[in-house]
């Protein structure tokens, strides 16, 4: 049975001073799913989360979390935590008592356990007394981190979680979000230009670019889905090298073969196309083949390929 979707957006369209930023954008997110969001600068990712957030209206279509909109409704809201690029932390208050300042506001049982426990998770329990003014970008990530996780949502919306945070701290923010989604079937809706992050922690992505979703599907779907297919290939003689590239461009299936500084023949190939002619080419021509076998494709790869080479 298919339950209702946890975040829909149903024909959502929306422009700044007469700039149309999204375009019929439609998708929906089942409880417990990690959803990855998507595409290049300026691309409309923060304006969907705003829009779903209830922070600004539409000019067309509908946001709903839990089947409402959050703009009119509290309850629905209370049970959301976000992470945005403004944390709204004080600076004078140290980390801690910005934390008790929030679980108040949200009615937090045992507020000072809570407070300590989401200070430990992100890393910053040691730097609990210190101003939050004093602290650096990654840090007040961090603390927003800690704070949007405060009250146990039951959805997450995560803008840009590891922007600014050095390795380690960028690895304990993956692990968490993994966590919180099995361990407390949170749901999460994630911004990020990192796609080896999406790639790790996410279950669906939607790649959003020129106003409308390009692509959506789970991330092995993407994929498998959107990328050409490229054949490896080691000779065992390398001065047949410049022959086997002509006997290679006229093998049906192939889109372009050439040689790579990494010593190898890359082959394209064509949606589907198999290995087994390029070798029969190869081997009839009296070419010796010592390898081969098809490069593993990235979440990356078949981002530049929808998005044609627009870089995050
Ligand atoms: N309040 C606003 N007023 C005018 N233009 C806006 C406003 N908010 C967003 N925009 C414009 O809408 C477009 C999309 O911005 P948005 O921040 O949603 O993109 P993004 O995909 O999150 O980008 P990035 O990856 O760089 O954070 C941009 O051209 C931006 O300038």
């Amino acid at each position: 049975m298919v339950s209702d979707p946890v975040i829909e957006a149903r024909n959502l369209s929306r422009s700044f001073d007469g700039h149309l930023v999204l375009d019929q954008v439609s998708f929906s997110i089942q409880s417990g799913e990690i959803f990855g969001f998507l595409g290049p600068n300026g691309a409309g990712k923060t304006t969907t989360m705003r829009l779903l957030l209830g922070l600004i209206r539409p000019d067309r279509g509908e946001a709903t979390v839990f089947g409402v909109s959050l703009a009119e409704h509290d309850r629905e809201r209370r049970r959301v935590g976000v992470l945005l690029e403004q944390n709204g932390m004080t600076d004078r208050l140290s980390a801690e008592r910005n934390l008790r300042y929030y679980a108040g506001l949200y009615s937090v049982p045992n507020p000072a356990q809570r407070v300590e426990e989401v200070l430990s998770l992100v890393g910053l329990l040691d730097r609990r007394s210190d101003l939050v003014g004093t602290f650096s970008t990654g840090m007040r990530r961090s603390l927003g981190l800690a704070r949007a996780i405060l009250h146990h949502p039951a959805v997450l919306f995560l803008d840009e979680p590891t922007s600014g945070l050095d390795p380690g701290a960028q690895q304990r923010v993956r692990e968490l979000i993994r966590t919180l989604s099995v361990e407390e079937s949170m749901t999460v809706f994630l911004n990020s230009h990192h796609l080896d992050e999406v790639e790790r922690v996410c279950s669906r992505v939607a790649i959003l670019q020129d106003q409308r979703i390009r692509a959506i599907d789970t991330v092995e779907g993407i994929r498998r889905g959107h990328q050409q297919r490229v054949f490896l290939i080691v000779l065992s003689r390398r001065e047949q090298t410049v022959a086997a590239v002509e006997v290679l461009r006229t093998c049906p299936g192939v889109v372009e073969a050439r040689l790579e500084e990494d010593g190898m023949m890359h082959v394209t190939l064509q949606g589907t196309s198999g290995s087994a002619g390029l070798l029969g080419c190869l081997v009839h021509a009296g070419i010796q083949v010592e390898e081969g076998y098809f490069k593993r494709e990235s979440l990356e790869d078949a981002y530049l390929a929808v998005t044609g080479g627009d870089k995050t």
